[in-house]
């Protein structure tokens, strides 16, 4: 039977990843690598790719059994999308409140910097005797970040395009408000946004303290629009980790390892967006041209991504109330073992081509529509960084929990959209309810100690 691998480790694509950075941090303890702060200016130097991960300890027992990883800020692309994913995010929506391009460029020089010393654990500057302290001291005495494998990765929304900084004529191709898909439930006020910031680290607080940070340090100049917890469940028992109805979610994400893949799937490039072979969108339901109309991307937007978040409430109550079976062939895959119907394994390849008439895997179940494994499929792929969200209880004493929905693509409509589309109706959607979130455009990395987040979109 073939299998769904990373193809550098071998592995399932998220055992491989996770297992890695755990032998890594494994490892780094038992030989007492440096300290966090030690760490830091290798992560700051530009020396590894953003993404990559490097590990550091510190000396307290207590603290040595927590992952200590500091993830490069620096890199041709941002940290915080192919990084392999962490336990705890936030996403943070910003309006800019800064007048004209000169007042959005000193913000995202100041998010920069912010964002480069917080990755870095590295103390934030002092700003003297008298003033309150440089740090919010929630991460106690490592005060500066804590590590923990934080990516802070900032993305645009198509607003920010608008006539109030001049960079209408910038636009990523494909980039507009998010659209309303037929199952949607949008509330507007938690939709889009200027800009973005996703956060991710290991720890919650290490999170909070960077989202702190960074707008204690932009106060008066952003505005948070609206703003999204999550969290990544550890793998059960392993594999890739499972979503609040019970399944197992990433299984089958491309491997991030594999760099041309990576620029195949996730990495935009300058100029006309590749084409798709129009029998081959045709038979995974696309119709050419009009519905995937040519579109040339500008030359800034190298090493970038679209990053589309959707904030997907579960209906866990009526969920549970589900025979296994049935959630079963909602999903297309057995829910202890994360196995395809027609297979016996996680890492198995759903075999749609001997199950044509859906005996096995339903033609409507949600892998064969987002993953139908035929030729045209292979250019709608997508790179899935999701992760759980419990916002509560609602007025009605409802949980207010779901997924956030995350990925990265190098074509909007090429791929989340086709897919999305292909999703229309299907019996899962009973069960969940999309309420907010948006499409941005996740901007080039920072080279360096001496770039800034938005310096190619500004050249
Ligand atoms: C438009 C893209 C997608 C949305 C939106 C989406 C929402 C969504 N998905 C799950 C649960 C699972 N999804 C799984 C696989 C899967 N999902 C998408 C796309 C979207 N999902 C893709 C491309 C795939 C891979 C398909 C394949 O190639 O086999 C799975 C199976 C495990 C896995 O491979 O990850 C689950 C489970 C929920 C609950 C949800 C919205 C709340
Ligand atoms: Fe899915």
């Amino acid at each position: 039977m073939t299998s769904e691998n990373d193809g550098a480790s071998g592995c399932p694509a998220h055992v491989g990843r996770r297992g890695f950075l755990r032998g890594l941090m494994g490892a780094a303890g038992a030989i007492g690598v440096g300290a966090v702060v030690g760490a830091a200016p290798a992560a700051a130097s530009g020396a590894a790719p953003a993404g990559a991960v490097g590990a550091a300890t510190d000396d307290t027992a207590e603290r040595a059994t927590r992952p200590r990883a500091v993830v490069p800020f620096h890199g041709e692309h941002q940290a915080g999308i192919v990084t392999p994913s962490q336990r705890a995010a936030q996403f943070v929506a910003l309006d800019v409140a800064a007048p004209g391009r000169d007042g959005l460029e000193a913000t995202l020089r100041t998010l920069t910097e912010r964002a480069r010393t917080l990755a870095a654990a590295t103390p934030a500057p002092s700003a003297g005797p008298g003033a309150p302290p440089s740090d919010d001291g929630i991460l106690g005495a490592e005060a500066s970040g804590g590590a923990d494998s934080l990516t802070i990765t900032l993305s645009v929304g198509v607003s920010l395009f608008d006539d109030r900084f001049g960079l209408a004529d910038r636009r990523p191709a494909r980039l507009r408000v998010m659209d309303t898909f037929p199952d949607d439930n949008l509330d507007r006020a938690i939709c889009d946004g200027d800009l973005l910031v996703q956060v991710c680290a290991d720890e919650r607080d290490t999170v909070l303290h960077a989202v702190r940070e960074l707008l204690r340090a932009t106060r008066g100049d952003l505005v948070v629009r609206w703003r999204q917890d999550g969290f990544l469940p550890p793998a059960r028992p392993g594999g890739a980790p499972r979503n609040l109805l019970g399944f197992k979610d990433g299984t089958a994400n491309p491997p991030t390892a594999q760099a041309d893949q990576m620029d195949a799937i996730v990495w935009t490039h300058a100029g006309p967006t590749p084409k798709v072979d129009d029998q081959a969108a045709r038979a995974f339901g696309l119709t050419l041209p009009d519905d995937l109309p040519d579109a040339v991307e500008p030359a800034w937007v190298e090493g970038g991504s679209y990053h589309v978040v959707r904030t997907t409430r579960m209906y866990v109550e009526f969920w549970d109330r589900v025979t296994l079976d049935e959630q079963e062939q909602m999903i297309g895959r057995r829910r202890d073992s994360g196995a395809p119907l027609t297979g016996a394994h996680e890492d198995d390849v759903p075999d749609f081509a001997s199950d044509p008439t859906g005996d096995a895997i339903k033609l409507d179940a949600h892998i064969r529509l987002a993953g139908p494994r035929t030729p045209g499929a292979e250019a709608m792929r997508m790179l899935r960084r999701p992760f759980s969200y419990d916002n509560g209880t609602d007025p009605a004493g409802t949980l207010d929990v779901g997924l956030v929905f995350v990925c990265f693509v190098q074509d909007l409509d090429r791929q989340f959209v086709a897919v999305q589309r292909r999703l229309t109706g299907e019996p899962l959607v009973d069960y969940i309810s999309p309420v907010g979130g948006g499409y941005f455009f996740a901007l080039p990395g920072v080279r360096d100690k001496d770039d800034w987040y938005a310096s190619a979109l500004f050249a």
